[in-house]
């Protein structure tokens, strides 16, 4: 099927993203944005062309606009785009909803809005760092309210489809509460941990490795795109806050009592107990469940050709790397590869590559 011609309205990381996604699957693309200059980029990623399409015959509208600005777009392209089925990539669906609910006049027209949510991203924000990728085997949420139509669900779960996501139908409700747990509270965290370094002296800060930068990721993002989400999800993100807050006051008390009591850290090992089984409970890739793949780490010369030719190799060992994470040593010139490869394979390939010169060992943690 096609959704061809759409128009996506917001040309930034996500909506040139998914322009990118939808032009490699030769889908025709008209980008529209407030800034023209960030169109115009987008266009030269590939992800389509700035001319205008003839209104009445777009078949589908894309919003990737900031979520302030969200229902007034909407609203603009169900008025535009007659016969488009409009969705958005929000983060936070019910206030939309009900911000179109109570502004349009003719709801009959609300058949043609489906919201949606990609629940993929990254901390940075505009056309340039946009990638055809960004949606590959990640969740993307479909958010259909009670009058919208079939044709509007199928244009977007093809969108979805043609995206190479993977679909999950949720009510706006349901879909607000599960951001605030797993996207919205993670990332106040981060923030949190984030904010502590702006009182640590330089000297500290040289000392910090990659757990560091794994956790403060995410509070790199833009504050004003990330103060528009927390303000429209602050309802379902309270309880989840006052529940950390509790579980904070626990964890001092039990260090308060390890300092008080030399070898009574049980209650400290109670909560890194929690902390490793909730880790266990994030799926992994295409939505399985998680499994523990064994994490080998390779020494990577900063040379040309260097990953390529590991690559290579590994491909002619048979086996099939499950997922990769990639740090630069601070110091030296080399960087090293995090692989995770199915465990009954790791011995054999690290064998393997040792033969072949790779400095390669077994890693504890996961990637
Ligand atoms: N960043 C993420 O990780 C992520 C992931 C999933 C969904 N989202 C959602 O996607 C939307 C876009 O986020 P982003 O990260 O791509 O931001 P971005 O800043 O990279 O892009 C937003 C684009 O919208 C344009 N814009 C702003 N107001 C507009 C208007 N009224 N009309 C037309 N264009 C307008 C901006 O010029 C910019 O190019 C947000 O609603 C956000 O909640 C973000
Ligand atoms: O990877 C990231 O940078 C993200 O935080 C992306 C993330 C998320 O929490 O998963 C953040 C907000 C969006 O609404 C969707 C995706």
């Amino acid at each position: 099927m096609t959704v061809s011609p759409v128009v996506l309205i917001g040309a930034g990381l996500v909506g040139a993203s998914i322009g990118c996604a939808l032009t490699e699957e030769g889908q025709q693309v008209h980008l529209r944005d407030l800034s023209s200059s960030h169109a115009r980029v987008a266009a030269g990623l590939g992800a389509g062309t700035v001319d205008e399409p003839v209104a009445a015959d777009v078949r589908l509208v894309v919003v990737a606009v900031p979520p302030a600005a969200l229902a007034e777009v909407i609203a603009g392209a169900l008025r535009d785009y007659p016969n488009a089925t409009v969705t958005d990539v929000g983060s936070v669906k019910a206030g939309v909803l009900h911000r179109l609910w109570e502004s349009v006049g003719d709801r009959a027209v609300l058949e043609r809005y489906v919201g949606s949510h990609p629940m993929a991203g990254s901390q940075r924000t505009g056309p340039v760092t946009a990638r055809a990728d960004l949606f590959v085997d990640r969740t993307w949420v479909i958010t259909p309210h009670r009058r919208s139509g079939e044709a509007g669900i199928a244009a977007v779960r093809e969108l979805v489809k043609l995206c190479r996501a993977r679909e999950v139908v949720l009510d706006v409700e349901e879909h607000d509460a599960a951001v605030a747990r797993v996207s919205h509270l993670p990332h106040l965290m981060s923030v949190l941990m984030a904010g502590r370094l702006t009182e640590v002296e330089p000297e500290q800060l040289q000392l910090a490795g990659q757990g560091l930068r794994d956790v403060t990721r995410i509070a790199g993002s833009d504050p004003e795109l990330w103060q528009q989400i927390v303000g429209a999800n602050a309802h379902a993100l309270l309880p989840e806050l006052r529940a950390v807050q509790l579980r904070l006051d626990d964890l001092i008390s039990a260090v308060e009592t390890a300092q008080q009591t030399p070898g009574r850290t049980d209650g400290v090992r109670t909560e890194l107990e929690r902390g490793l089984a909730g880790t266990r409970r994030i799926p992994g890739k295409h939505g399985s469940a998680p499994r523990d793949d064994a994490q080998l780490v390779v020494e990577i010369p900063d040379s040309p050709g260097a990953l390529g030719r590991l690559f290579a190799e590994i491909g002619e060992a048979g086996v099939n790397v499950e997922d990769i994470a990639i740090e630069h040593d601070q110091v030296r010139e080399v960087g090293y590869l995090t692989l995770a490869v199915q465990p009954t394979l790791a011995d054999g390939l690290v064998a393997t590559m040792r033969d072949r010169g790779w400095e390669i060992r077994q890693a504890r943690s996961e990637v």
